[in-house]
């Protein structure tokens, strides 16, 4: 926990709004990049497998999902093997095709609604997500694809695209 020190003055950040008592050695940036807390906001795709404790154990895929979530997770970890083996060996090909392999598995195996564009959530910022899908897509870099992630709704993949 900081000291308060009465009278000394701090410099304060105007750009991310971080205060410091050291006096700064280079100008803020005004485009307030190098935020401490990473990007205000994100683009995913994700591909999602649900299970019978999910909150919501039906999709367009399967009205009654009855799958347990250990052979949620074995379908998810299978999923990720194969893409990730599919996008390293044929990693030329698809650049040279523009084949958006991630986007075709999510319209196929995705229990999401999302599913219809790819698994494409679109763009949002902290606080609309539940939290560990939250966590896992602010801390990927662009391109990058999580390990499994579990939520209420059932356990995810997700590839941040923006
Ligand atoms: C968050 N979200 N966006 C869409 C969506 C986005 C774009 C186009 C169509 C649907 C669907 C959902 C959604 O909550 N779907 C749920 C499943 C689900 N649960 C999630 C938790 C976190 C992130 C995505 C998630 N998707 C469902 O279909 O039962």
């Amino acid at each position: 926990m900081n000291k308060i020190i009465i009278g000394q003055h701090y410099y304060l950040n105007i750009y991310t709004k971080e205060s410091q008592w050291d006096r700064p050695d280079k100008p803020a940036d005004p485009s307030g990049n190098g935020k401490a807390d990473g990007p205000e906001e994100v683009q995913c795709s994700h591909l999602l497998v649900k299970h019978s404790g999910s909150r919501r154990p039906s999709s367009w895929r399967e009205e009654n999902i009855t799958r347990s979530k250990e052979e949620a997770l074995d379908l998810v970890k299978c999923i990720c093997d194969y893409y990730k083996n599919i996008f390293l060996t044929a990693y030329r090909e698809q650049i040279a095709s523009g084949k958006a392999t991630f986007a075709e598995l999510a319209s196929k195996y995705s229990d999401c609604s999302s599913a219809k564009r790819g698994g494409d959530l679109g763009p949002f910022s902290r606080g609309a997500m539940q939290k560990p899908f939250e966590q896992a897509a602010f801390a990927l870099k662009v391109g990058e694809l999580s390990s499994p992630v579990h939520t209420d709704s059932g356990i995810h993949i997700i590839q941040r695209t923006a």
